[in-house]
Parts: C-alpha cells; sequence; structure tokens
C-alpha cells in the first residue's frame, strides 16, 4: 500500500524535485535486477524532505540518476521544473551534491581546500568564508583538515557543495559512519541551511534519525514507494501511541484493562503496552491509571511510546508481505497537511 499523507507539495507551484514512473535495473551476472521500481517522488521547495528505505531499497540510484551518473530504463525526472536529464545544464548551477565522499588535502586547511574546490569549479573565492559560516566552521577554517573530526569533516564536505550557492542540496547518507555527536552536528547544519530557505533532499537507511529534522519524508521499499508526506500526518497515521505500564502482576493488570475497554498486549518483562481499545479514539493515560488503581493495582511506571518512522515503515512492509488473497487494512481517512517545521528541530 502506498500511503499519502496530504503533503504540502500538492498545493506548491514548482517542485524542487519530480520523478515519475522511474525504473532502472542492473545488469548482473544472474540476469538483471530491479533496483527502483516505478518510482514517483515529489519533493517540495524549501525544507528538508527525507528520502528514507533500507540499504539497498534504491535511494543511491534514484539520486545518481537526478544528477545524470546514471541513466534510468524508463520514466521520467525534473529538477525545478525541467525534465533532466536533458536540461540538466540549465539547472546544475542550482544544485549542490554530496554523493560519495569528496576528496580534500590532509596537510592543507579547510579554507585553502576550499578555495582550491572553488578555483575548480569556478565560483567566487569570497564564498568561501561565506560558506564555512554558514557550517558553522567559521572559527575553525584556519585549521588542518587532517585535525577536523568526522563531522567537521562532513559538514566541510557539506560546505563545499555551498560555494555556488545552489537553492537545492542532495546529500545521499550524510551521517554514514558518524557518531551521535557527528550526527546532531549534521542535523544541524541541514536544519540551518532549510531554514535559509534552501531545499535539502536527504537520503537515510536510518529512518528515526531522519524523522527528528526533516519536514517532510518519501520512505521506499525495494525501489518502490511506500509512503510520502510531511512527518507528523504519516506517523499519525502509521503508527498507534500506546503506554507502557510497570505493574507487580502484568497478566491481572492485562485483564482488568480489556475488560473496561483498553487493547493491553505484553510488553518487556513486568509490563504491559496498552493502546486505545475503539479505532480514532485517543488514549486516555489517565484512564489507565485510575482502571488500574479501582482494582487496587498500582503501577510502578508509566510510560508514552509515540510511534516512529521505523514501526510506519515496518508496518507498511508488513502489508506488501500480505499474500495477494491476503484481507489488508482499510486504509486509514486522510489527514489535513500539517505546518512546515521550521527551527529547532524534533526530539
Ligand atoms: N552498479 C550496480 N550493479 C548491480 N547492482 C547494483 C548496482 N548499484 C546498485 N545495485 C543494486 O541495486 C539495488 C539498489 O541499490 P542502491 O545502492 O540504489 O540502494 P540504496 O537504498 O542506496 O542502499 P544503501 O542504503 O545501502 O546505499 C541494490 O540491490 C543494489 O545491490
Amino acid at each position: 500500500m502506498t500511503t499519502s499523507a496530504a503533503p504540502r507539495h500538492a498545493r506548491a507551484p514548482e517542485l524542487a524535485v519530480s520523478t515519475t514512473g522511474l525504473r532502472k535495473t542492473y545488469r548482473t551476472r544472474k540476469g538483471r535486477r530491479v533496483a527502483v521500481e516505478g518510482l514517483d517522488l515529489h519533493v517540495p521547495r524549501g525544507g528538508v524532505h527525507g528520502f528514507l528505505g533500507p540499504n539497498g531499497s534504491g535511494k543511491t540510484t534514484t539520486i545518481r540518476m537526478l544528477l545524470g551518473l546514471v541513466r534510468p530504463d524508463s520514466g521520467s525526472m525534473t529538477l525545478f521544473g525541467k525534465p533532466v536529464p536533458a536540461q540538466l545544464p540549465a539547472v546544475v548551477d542550482r544544485v549542490g551534491a554530496i554523493v560519495e565522499q569528496p576528496k580534500f588535502f590532509p596537510a592543507f586547511t579547510a579554507r585553502r581546500n576550499l578555495e582550491l574546490l572553488a578555483a575548480g569549479i569556478g565560483a567566487p573565492k569570497q564564498r568561501v568564508p561565506e560558506v564555512l559560516a554558514e557550517v558553522g566552521l567559521g572559527e575553525r577554517g584556519g585549521d588542518r583538515f587532517r585535525s577536523y573530526s568526522l563531522g567537521m569533516k562532513q559538514r566541510l564536505a557539506i560546505a563545499g557543495t555551498l560555494l555556488k550557492d545552489p537553492e537545492l542540496l542532495i546529500f545521499d547518507e550524510p551521517t554514514n559512519g558518524l557518531d551521535p555527536a557527528g550526527i546532531h552536528e549534521i542535523r544541524q547544519t541541514m536544519r540551518g541551511l532549510a531554514d535559509a530557505g534552501r531545499t535539502v533532499l536527504v537520503s537515510s537507511h536510518i529512518l528515526n534519525e531522519v524523522q527528528q529534522v526533516a519536514d517532510t519524508v518519501t520512505i521506499i521499499g525495494r525501489g518502490r514507494l511506500l509512503a510520502e508526506g510531511d512527518v507528523d500526518a504519516i506517523l499519525a497515521r502509521g503508527g498507534t501511541e500506546a503506554v507502557r505500564v510497570r505493574v507487580p502482576d502484568p497478566a491481572a493488570a492485562a485483564e482488568v484493562l480489556a475488560r473496561v475497554g483498553f487493547a493491553p498486549s505484553p510488553g518487556d518483562p513486568g509490563t504491559v503496552l496498552v493502546r486505545s481499545g475503539a479505532p480514532g479514539v485517543p488514549l486516555d493515560s489517565a484512564q489507565v491509571n485510575r482502571a488500574l488503581a479501582d482494582h487496587g493495582i498500582y503501577l510502578a511506571e508509566l510510560v508514552w511510546q509515540r510511534p516512529d518512522l521505523e514501526e510506519v515503515f515496518l508496518s507498511l512492509t508488513a502489508e506488501e508481505h500480505l499474500g495477494a488473497g491476503a484481507p489488508r487494512a482499510a486504509p486509514p481517512a486522510p489527514l489535513a497537511p500539517t505546518a512546515p517545521r521550521r527551527s529547532g528541530g524534533r526530539s
């Protein structure tokens, strides 16, 4: 099933990126391998758009096709409304991308490295201090590249993509290999770029990592679209809220909760997961607490379990794995679009 959660871009006059029916197969010794299977992608202008899917789901292949590095078998693509690859030269200066790690000279300063890069791509040298500042390296531009942390190296790579002042930035798995601090730095950098009015298209196989910074996402699996739209709307449709209660006797608590209309299920040892018992009725944690206390069961802990994009992905792919004749869940009602997130990120 494809979930389309009332994306903002439905009203946008022009998308930063779009693909229609995009397909790519690779020739292998065992025959043809389908990498991208009829993919429709819609990236609105402005904000951070997460392009998400597990390893091998076709993200890099799609990005490489958009950048003219790989030729699709069929389908169409546009960047800022211009068909690519046919009109790529007309839009290429509006796009900056990191698909592979750029090579910097370890013994040169970050500033010198960017000056060399600027000369190579015909960007003005005056942009160098500006782009260093934009990625938060303004104070460290005089340090040698080899003294940088991995997160700083990746931010320098991002600075390199900004030299020509592009409107659209495409980053393929920019947090690969980074520690949590480095991941946080890159997230903040992407948020800052989007808040400054650029469009950031970022791919990742770690869905929850991007959930924290993306305004909109496209989730793919095995080269096919699974869900797209505003993060909050996809979360609201794709997963169910639950509370985890820790009680002395989980079986007794589950029985009580089921009797009064909740939907309990076993949690970690010593806990019960409680969901709303009726579709569309929000879960009320105070009622859970009261129901248990009324039956002499006092909880030691109550923790909200909010749905995340990993959970949404798993539920979407679980549906995909159902046989053709198996019953499918009815699609949830459409939701109103949510306002774009503009600062601070999510926790
Ligand atoms: N040059 C190639 N030749 C043959 N098969 C390829 C080639 N490049 C990619 N593939 C296959 O195409 C599929 C999609 O790969 P792709 O790298 O686009 O996925 P991905 O989502 O970017 O994965 P990852 O997160 O691991 O980078 C995979 O099955 C992969 O093995």
